[in-house]
C-alpha cells in the first residue's frame, strides 16, 4: 500500500513490505549512522563532539513513507541532511539502491542528486524573490541536461499539472502567491526531476491545517502515481499516522523505536515514544481536525491554498 490519503476510511499503517519479491529491498539504508558538528561549541546540554547522532540504523523501501519523529533537536534534520549529502557522518554507511552513498568522496554523482530530492519547511528561502516559480523547475532541469528551453518549459507546465497549479501561476514571483501554493512549486520542483526518494523536512509545519491536508494527500498521490519514496520528518505524529507505513522514533540523536505506524500508535511500550503519543492533544488524538480539514479541502479546486 502507498502513503495514505487523509480519509476517513483510510487504513494508514499498513506494511507495503510484507509482500516477498524483488521490490522488498530497500531504496536507502543508514546504518550505524553518527554524526557530529565539529563547531567547538555544543548545545549546553552536550559536551563538544558529542554525537548529536548515534549510531543510527533504519531503511526506507522502495513507494514506502517513512516517517522520522521526535522532540525538537532530536537529530532529525541532521539525518535528511547527511542524506542529502549536505553533512559528512563521522561513522556508519548510507547505500542508496545497492551504492553506498558514504563512499562517493567529494562530489556526488549526478544520479545521485537527481534521484534524491528535498522539500523544506520554508519554500520562501527556496526559491528566489527575483525570478519567477517557473525558473524554480526549470533551472535544475537545465543542470541535470534535460531537453531543449522550450521541453524544459513544458516539463515545468506539467509539474504544475501534478501539484495542481494552475500554469498561469509560473510566470508569478514567490511573493505573489500563498504559502501553500510556494510548498506546491517546491513539491514541483523536487518532482519534476522524477527522484526515487523525497526528503520532506517539516515540510507542511509552516502551514494551516487545511493546506496540510491538501499537502499530504498531494504527496500520496505522487506517491501513488510515481512510486517515489519520502523520509517525512516532522515533529507532529498525528500526520505520521496518516502518511507513513513505518515510523522511526528519535531521542537526544538515537533511535529509540522502529515500527510499523498502526503498531507503534496502538501497542507501543517504548517510555519516549509513550511520552510524544500522550503530547497530541486529547481532544484530537487521531488527526479528527486534518480529516474535517482534508474533507473541506477536498471541496475547494485544487491550486486554491
Ligand atoms: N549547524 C549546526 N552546528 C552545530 N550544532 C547543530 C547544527 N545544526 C544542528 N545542531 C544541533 O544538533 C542537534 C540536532 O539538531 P537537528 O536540527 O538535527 O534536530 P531536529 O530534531 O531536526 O530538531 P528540530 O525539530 O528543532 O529541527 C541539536 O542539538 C542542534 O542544536
Amino acid at each position: 500500500m502507498k502513503t495514505a490519503r487523509l480519509t476517513e476510511s483510510a487504513a494508514p499503517g499498513k506494511d507495503p513490505g510484507k509482500d516477498p519479491g524483488k521490490d522488498n529491498a530497500p531504496l536507502l539504508e543508514v546504518r550505524d549512522l553518527s554524526v557530529t558538528y565539529r563547531t567547538g561549541r555544543a548545545a549546553s546540554w552536550r559536551r563538544p563532539d558529542t554525537p548529536v547522532v548515534d549510531r543510527v540504523s533504519f531503511d526506507i523501501r522502495p513507494g514506502e513513507t517513512l516517517g522520522l519523529v521526535g522532540e525538537s533537536g532530536s537529530g532529525k534534520s541532521t539525518i535528511g541532511r547527511t542524506i542529502l549529502r549536505l553533512i559528512d557522518p563521522v561513522s556508519g554507511t548510507i547505500t542508496f539502491d545497492g551504492r553506498e552513498v558514504t563512499a562517493f568522496g567529494r562530489s556526488t554523482p549526478l544520479s545521485y542528486r537527481r534521484d534524491v530530492q528535498a522539500v523544506f519547511q520554508d519554500p520562501a528561502s527556496s526559491l528566489n524573490p527575483r525570478h519567477i516559480v517557473r525558473d524554480a523547475i526549470t533551472g535544475p532541469l537545465r543542470r541535470h541536461g534535460r531537453g531543449s528551453r522550450r521541453e524544459r518549459e513544458e516539463a515545468a507546465a506539467e509539474a504544475f499539472h501534478m501539484v495542481g497549479l494552475n500554469p498561469a501561476l509560473l510566470t508569478r514571483y514567490p511573493l505573489e502567491l500563498s504559502g501553500g501554493q510556494r510548498q506546491r512549486v517546491a513539491i514541483a520542483r523536487a518532482i519534476a526531476l522524477r527522484p526515487r526518494l523525497v526528503i520532506c523536512d517539516e515540510a507542511v509545519s509552516a502551514l494551516d491545517v487545511s493546506t496540510q491536508s491538501q499537502i499530504v494527500n498531494l504527496l500520496a498521490d505522487l506517491q501513488e502515481s510515481t512510486g517515489v519514496s519520502f523520509l517525512f520528518i516532522t515533529h507532529d505524529l498525528r500526520l505520521v499516522r496518516h502518511i507513513s507505513q513505518r515510523v522511526a522514533v528519535l531521542q537526544h540523536g538515537r533511535l529509540v523505536e522502529f515500527a510499523d505506524t498502526e503498531q507503534l500508535f496502538r501497542t507501543t511500550q517504548q517510555p519516549y515514544t509513550r511520552r510524544l503519543l500522550a503530547a497530541i492533544p486529547a481532544t484530537d488524538p487521531e488527526g479528527r481536525e486534518h480529516r474535517r480539514a482534508r474533507r473541506a479541502a477536498h471541496r475547494k479546486a485544487p491550486g486554491t491554498t
